[in-house]
């Protein structure tokens, strides 16, 4: 089967600046692929290219098996894209922008648009411009799904949504791929990718780094540690912490208080913690910009 996306040695240059090198990219048909990294990595600038938002300084891409230039305004209806900054004015209702949308992209089912801006809790009765930046986000989601295209393309697509929001979102995401659609979504959450996408590429200042099924990038592997037991156990937890080859970066106070940095799962930790009176404990979600330093990291060592 043709793959969704296929680029190869695609590369932006911005005068000296190159903000994509040499891309190559499989998204295949039925799969939801994330694109991950820190801002300015590329992520925005890869997304446009696939629109002929902007050209490529060189290489090649296909887009549901076309060139996007050649493809014009039919391949540009079988795609729905959500770009990163959405500018909504004027007097139009979200219901009427939508309606206009359904004009060129249709066909759309009947209650399409009522159903999902119900689902992500957005009123199609005001007037665009009066909209919150997360409802203008919305009305971007409910424009991007409303015709059921082939592709999804979403930048950056929960910035600004609540929890629930959010939630619902990634909810029409696993839908999409039931229903055989293929989803592109950029992030510079983590959590994110890894609760919707199968698979990854990681993006660092217009590089891939690291590429694979979410479960095989181990992207969590790094995670914060902090936490407190009584003070007349520190001395104890210190030699115990100081014994895990996993935990990096130990402390413990005098007080109690220990942190640290894990770089494998946590079981072996929760055991040692048992045999203390722990009062506190936060792991925390890993930072995006040091789990890629960590994969450039690996990279070096295998090179
Ligand atoms: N029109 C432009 N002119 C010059 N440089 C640009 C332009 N657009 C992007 N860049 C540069 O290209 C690099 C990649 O930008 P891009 O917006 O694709 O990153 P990103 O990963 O989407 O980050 P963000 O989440 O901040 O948008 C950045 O260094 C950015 O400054």
């Amino acid at each position: 089967m043709t793959p969704a996306i296929d680029t190869r040695a695609l590369r932006k240059d911005y005068g000296r600046r190159t903000a994509v090198r040499d891309m190559n990219l499989t998204v295949e048909t039925g799969c939801v692929y994330g694109l991950i990294g820190p801002n300015g990595a590329g992520k925005t600038t890869t997304l446009r290219m696939l629109l002929d938002i902007i050209r490529p300084t060189s290489g090649e891409v296909r887009v549901l098996g076309r060139a996007p230039r050649a493809g014009g305004p039919k391949l540009r209806r079988r795609i729905g894209y959500v770009p990163g900054e959405l500018r909504l004015e004027g007097r139009a209702t979200g219901r009427d922008l939508l309606r206009h949308y359904a004009e060129i992209s249709g066909p759309v089912e009947p209650g399409a648009a009522e159903e999902l801006a119900e689902r992500l809790d957005l009123d199609l009765a005001r007037q665009v411009r009066t909209l919150s930046k997360g409802n203008k986000q919305k009305l971007g989601l409910v424009q991007a799904f409303l015709h059921r295209p082939e592709l999804l393309v979403l930048d950056e697509p929960t910035s600004g949504l609540d929890p629930l929001v959010q939630r619902e979102f990634l909810q029409l995401v696993r839908e999409a791929r039931e229903a055989g659609q293929t989803v592109l979504l950029s992030s510079h959450v983590l959590s994110e990718i890894q609760q919707a996408a199968d698979r990854v590429a990681v993006l660092s200042e217009g590089d891939v780094v690291a590429e694979g099924s979410v479960s095989e990038l181990r992207l969590t592997a790094i995670r914060h540690l902090r936490g407190r037991v009584d003070a007349e156990s520190a001395p104890g937890l210190r030699s115990s912490l100081l014994a895990l080859p996993a935990l990096r970066e130990v402390e413990v106070a005098e007080d109690g208080r220990f942190s640290g940095v894990l770089d494998s799962e946590p079981n072996a930790l929760l055991k040692v913690l048992a045999g203390y009176r722990v009062q506190d404990i936060v792991i925390e979600e890993p930072d995006l910009e040091e789990s890629v330093l960590a994969l450039y990291g690996q990279e070096d060592d295998r090179g």
